[in-house]
């Protein structure tokens, strides 16, 4: 039987909503936090596929998600592509950054990036041939424009302030730079596909600081791009797509890009969600994670809000964003059984 997952996607209404969870694998989860120190820090972690395999069959083990997320980031592609990368305990990722012509030249070519990934590829192939017959393995990468907004900055920000700079100041590297990190993407994700990617998922996580012009031309158009060549190479595959906070912008987004699913966050209500996104293909998400801290009734209220909105038409129980490292498992327990158990 064809998995829930694959169902959703291809537009079958489910009962129940299959489930997993953005950052399933990662710091509130005892056993990653031990895995983790095994293998020394977060990047070790990544590049190490007997590791990686490991704490992505972590939460599938211990909940029997319906999906698995390769155990990757977003930022390995800029550091396969030359940039320099590193992490800082309690404050996150460091880039060197690329803001002139002379930056933007000293990158590699998209055809160096296997050299960097192989042991990503290596991760999917373990997963691929590890995973119970019923899981959906989904591999991902970041969208151009986030990821183009930590290669610019050299490290998170709140407002993708340099970023936008740039694209204001000089559009000539940017949009070198957007077209790299796309051309990049389509390689990097073919790889995972052709190593056992069943979905992938391109995570757009700073989509709504774009202005409604710069949004179609940097989040919509990027991802129509990668989307149709991904289809064309891989007939079938179907393809989710998270451009965040994208508000208003997420209506019509099915159809301007051709993907599958659109996942939504949490600034927009479930019912909103299902009147406008949904109407045009399966929907992801939207519980607010931060009921994977407070737990409770409202938990299990939110959390039959979310499943009732979208129970008339094709949809994967998602958080809006991903799980954060102080949220306690049993409520993870207690949202999984509330999706499944009514
Ligand atoms: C912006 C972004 C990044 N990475 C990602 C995004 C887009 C989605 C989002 O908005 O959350 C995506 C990502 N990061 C990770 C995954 C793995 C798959 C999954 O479980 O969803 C995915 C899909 C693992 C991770 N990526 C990171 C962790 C925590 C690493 C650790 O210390 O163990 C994990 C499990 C680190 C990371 N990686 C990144 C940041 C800003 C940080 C530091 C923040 C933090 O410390 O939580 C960049």
């Amino acid at each position: 039987m064809t998995k829930t997952i694959l169902r959703a996607l291809a537009g079958e209404v489910l009962p129940t909503p299959p489930i997993w969870m953005m950052r399933q694998a990662g710091r509130y989860l005892p056993e990653y936090r031990a895995t983790r120190a095994q293998a020394g820090d977060f990047l070790s972690l990544c590049y190490n596929p007997e590791l990686a395999t490991e704490v992505t069959l972590q939460p599938i083990r211990r909940y029997g998600f319906d999906a698995a997320i390769l155990f990757a980031d977003i930022l390995l592609l800029p550091q396969a592509l030359g940039a320099d990368l590193w992490f800082v305990t309690g404050e996150g990722p460091r880039l060197s950054t690329v803001t002139s012509a002379a930056d933007f030249d000293r990158l590699k070519p998209v055809s160096a990036i296997h050299d960097t990934l192989s042991p990503i590829y290596e991760t999917v192939g373990r997963l691929s041939r590890s995973l119970p017959a019923e899981t959906t393995l989904i591999g991902f990468a970041g969208a151009p424009w986030t990821v183009a907004t930590y290669m610019i900055a050299g490290r998170g920000t709140k407002d993708q302030g340099p970023a936008h700079a740039l694209r204001q100041e000089d559009p000539e590297v940017f949009d070198a730079l957007i077209d790299r990190l796309t051309e990049g993407t389509i390689e990097y994700l073919s790889e995972q596909v052709k190593a056992g990617a069943e979905v992938v998922k391109l995570f757009d996580s700073w989509a709504g600081s774009l202005p409604e012009d710069a949004f179609r031309r940097y989040a919509l158009e990027p991802a129509r791009i990668i989307t149709q060549e991904l289809k064309s190479r891989f007939p079938g595959l179907p393809v989710i797509v998270f451009p965040r906070q994208a508000g208003a912008q997420y209506v019509g987004f099915h159809q301007a890009t051709g993907a599958d699913c659109v996942a939504v966050d949490d600034s927009v209500t479930p019912d909103w969600a299902a009147e406008h996104v949904q109407v045009s293909g399966c929907v992801q998400g939207n519980l607010a994670s931060s009921h994977m801290v407070t737990g409770g009734e409202a938990l299990v209220r939110e959390t039959r809000r979310v499943v009732e909105a979208f129970r008339n038409g094709p949809h994967i129980f998602n958080l809006g964003h991903g799980i954060t490292p102080d949220a306690d498992p049993e409520n993870v327990q207690l949202m999984i059984d509330t999706v499944r158990g009514g």
